[in-house]
C-alpha cells in the first residue's frame, strides 16, 4: 500500500477518532448540565460539567472564601462537582456525621493514606477497618490519660510565656504564627513521644511542619485527582528522587517509634506512643510496628496545627473586640492567685468557655466541607431527596454561620450569644460543627484540644496585653484541609495588674 494512502487512511481515522471524542464529551458535559440527578441543584456552572473547577479552588488555596461565598449566594445545598453537594443543615450534619451514620468517607480520604502504611485513621473509609483501628488508640484519649499530661502541658506553655515576656520586654513585634506553632508541636511532641518537637518547627535541619503542610496540600488536591498519590509515589518520581512529602512524614514518625520500641521505658510517664504499644486486642496481641506508626503519624500530624490555628482565632477576635478582652480581662483576674491558671479553674470560667466556642464558630481550623458518600435509601435535605452514591459534605466555616440556627448576626463575632440559658447554649453547642460531629469519625482529640486552647486563652489573658501590628492585615491563609496561616505579628506588653497583684 503506498505511504499516501496509508497517512490519509491514518489521517480519516484520526479525524474519526477526534471527532468521536469530541463528540462523547459534548454528550457529557451536556449530561451532567441538563439531565444528570444533581442537575436540579444550584452552584456555579463550570462546577457542574467538571470536577477541575473544585481542583483549582483546592490548588490555590482560597476554598475558605469560596465555600462561604457559595453558601451565601445560592444558599443550603451547592453543586461543588458532578457529583458532589455541599450542604448546610443540622439534620443533615446529624444524619451524616452523627452517632449510628452508615455514610462513608469519600475517596478523597484515600490521598491521605501513606502507601506503605497499616490503615489510616483518617484516611480508612471502611467502617469496620476503621473501627479495629479507633479502638487502639482510645485509651490515649481518655480525659483521664489525658489530664495526667496537664504539668508537661504546662511546661511548655510556661517556655512560650518565657519567649514572649522577654520580646515584650524588648518591645519587639511577635510572629504570633510561629510562636504558637512552637508551643503546639512542643505540647504534641510531650505528649505523644515524651519530647517538646517545637525547637524544629522550620528548623532547617528538620522542618517537619514544612513537611506536613506539603502532605496537606499534595493530598488535599491528589486527593480529587484520578490516580491520586500515584503522581508523587511513581517509578519515575523515584528514579528521579523527587521528595514525597508523605512518605517523609510517615518515615520520620516510624523512626520515632522505633526508638520507643528499643529504649527501657519502664520508669518513665507514659506518652501517647507507650498507650498505643500497650494496646492488646481481644485476643491478646499486640500492635504491629505500622500500626502503631498510624497512630502516632495520625496524632502528629492532625493534634498540633488544627489547636495552633484555634488559639490564632482567639487571639485574632480579642485583639480586634477590645470591649471582649477587656470583660475577659476582669474575669480571669478573679482566678488570678499569682500561679498559672490550670484547666480546672478554666472550666469556672463562663466567659473565657464563651470566647473559645465562639471563635472556634467563627474561623474553624478545618474549614472545608468533609465528603460523605450519601447511603442506600439517599438522603433527605429540607425537600430535596439526594440519591445514594453522591458525594456530600458540610463545611464547619458555612454550618457555623447558618443563620437558621445562629440568627441573623451569624456572621459576626458575638461570646454573648453563648450566655443566655442553659439550654440555649447547649443546643447552639450541638449546632456547630468543628470537630466532625460525633459519631465515629469524629475528632479523638477533641477534650484535649479544648484543655489547650482554654489554658492557652487564659493563661495568655492573664499575662499579657496584646493588639495586632496590622489591623487591616492581621495574617495570611490558605487553606489545604487546615488553614495554613502565616505572618500574624501582635505587640505584646506584659499586664500591669498581675504585677500589682503579686506585689500585694
Ligand atoms: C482545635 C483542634 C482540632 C480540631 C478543630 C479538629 C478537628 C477535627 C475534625 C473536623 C476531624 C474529622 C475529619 C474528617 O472527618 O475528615 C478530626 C479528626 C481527627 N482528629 Fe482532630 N481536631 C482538633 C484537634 C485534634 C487533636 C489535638 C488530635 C490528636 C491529638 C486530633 C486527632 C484527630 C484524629 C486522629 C482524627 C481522625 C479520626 C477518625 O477518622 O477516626 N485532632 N479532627
Amino acid at each position: 500500500m503506498p505511504i499516501e494512502s496509508i497517512l490519509s487512511l491514518d489521517g480519516s481515522y484520526g479525524s474519526a477518532i477526534l471527532a468521536l471524542i469530541f463528540g462523547a464529551g459534548l454528550l457529557l458535559v451536556g449530561y451532567r448540565a441538563l439531565f444528570h440527578p444533581l442537575a436540579q441543584f444550584p452552584g456555579p456552572r463550570l462546577a457542574a460539567i467538571s470536577g477541575l473547577w473544585q481542583i483549582w479552588h483546592y490548588a490555590i488555596g482560597d476554598w475558605s472564601e469560596v465555600i462561604l461565598e457559595l453558601h451565601q449566594k445560592y444558599g443550603k445545598i451547592v453543586r461543588l462537582a458532578p457529583n458532589e453537594l455541599s450542604i448546610v443543615d443540622e439534620a443533615a450534619m446529624k444524619a451524616l456525621y452523627g452517632h449510628g451514620t452508615t455514610a462513608i468517607k469519600g475517596c478523597w480520604y484515600s490521598g491521605f493514606q501513606p502507601p506503605q502504611a497499616a490503615p489510616n485513621i483518617l484516611a480508612t473509609r471502611d467502617p469496620k477497618v476503621h473501627a479495629l483501628v479507633r479502638r487502639r488508640i482510645a485509651p490515649a484519649f481518655k480525659m483521664t490519660a489525658v489530664l495526667r499530661l496537664e504539668s508537661s502541658m504546662q511546661d511548655c506553655l510556661d517556655r512560650l510565656w518565657q519567649k514572649l515576656g522577654k520580646s515584650a520586654s524588648e518591645g519587639v513585634t511577635v510572629d504570633m504564627c510561629h510562636a504558637i506553632d512552637t508551643l503546639t508541636w512542643d505540647i504534641m511532641g510531650q505528649l505523644c513521644y515524651g519530647e517538646p518537637l517545637g525547637s524544629i518547627v522550620g528548623a532547617d535541619n528538620m522542618n517537619l511542619q514544612g513537611i506536613l503542610n506539603s502532605l496537606m496540600t499534595v493530598s488535599t488536591v491528589l486527593g480529587l485527582m484520578w490516580g491520586q498519590l500515584f503522581w508523587v509515589d511513581n517509578p519515575v518520581t523515584r528514579i528521579l528522587g523527587i521528595k514525597n512529602p508523605i512518605e517523609e512524614f510517615f518515615n520520620w514518625s516510624s523512626a520515632k517509634v522505633r526508638e520507643h520500641e528499643d529504649a527501657d521505658r519502664s520508669n518513665v510517664q507514659p506518652d501517647m506512643v507507650d498507650h498505643f504499644l500497650a494496646y492488646r486486642d481481644s485476643e491478646g496481641n499486640s500492635p504491629s510496628h505500622l500500626q502503631v506508626v498510624d497512630g502516632a503519624f495520625a496524632v502528629t500530624g492532625a493534634g498540633a496545627d488544627t489547636v495552633a490555628i484555634a488559639m490564632r482565632s482567639a487571639l485574632y477576635y480579642l485583639s480586634s473586640n477590645p470591649a471582649v478582652l477587656r470583660k475577659l480581662q476582669i474575669e480571669v483576674d478573679q482566678v488570678d492567685i499569682g500561679g498559672s491558671i490550670s484547666y480546672k479553674q478554666t472550666q469556672q470560667l463562663q466567659y473565657l468557655k464563651a470566647v473559645v466556642r465562639e471563635s472556634l464558630r467563627m474561623y474553624p481550623s478545618i474549614p472545608a466541607q468533609l465528603p460523605r458518600v450519601v447511603p442506600a435509601g439517599g438522603l433527605s435535605v429540607a425537600e430535596h431527596s439526594i440519591p445514594s452514591g453522591t458525594v456530600v459534605g458540610i463545611s464547619s466555616l458555612a454550618q457555623n454561620r447558618d443563620t437558621a440556627v445562629f440568627g441573623q448576626d451569624a456572621s459576626v463575632f458575638n461570646p454573648e450569644r453563648w450566655l443566655g440559658a442553659e439550654s440555649e447554649a447547649r443546643s447552639l453547642e450541638a449546632a456547630l460543627f468543628n470537630f466532625g460531629g460525633i459519631g465515629p469519625r469524629s475528632c479523638p482529640g477533641r477534650d484535649l484540644a479544648m484543655i489547650e486552647l482554654y489554658k492557652f486563652v487564659a493563661q495568655m489573658v492573664q499575662k499579657f496585653e496584646f493588639e495586632l501590628d496590622d489591623k487591616e492585615r492581621p495574617f495570611s491563609a490558605k487553606t489545604y484541609f487546615f488553614v495554613l496561616q502565616s505572618d500574624m505579628r501582635m505587640k505584646l506588653a506584659r499586664r500591669e495588674r498581675r504585677a500589682k497583684a503579686q506585689a500585694n
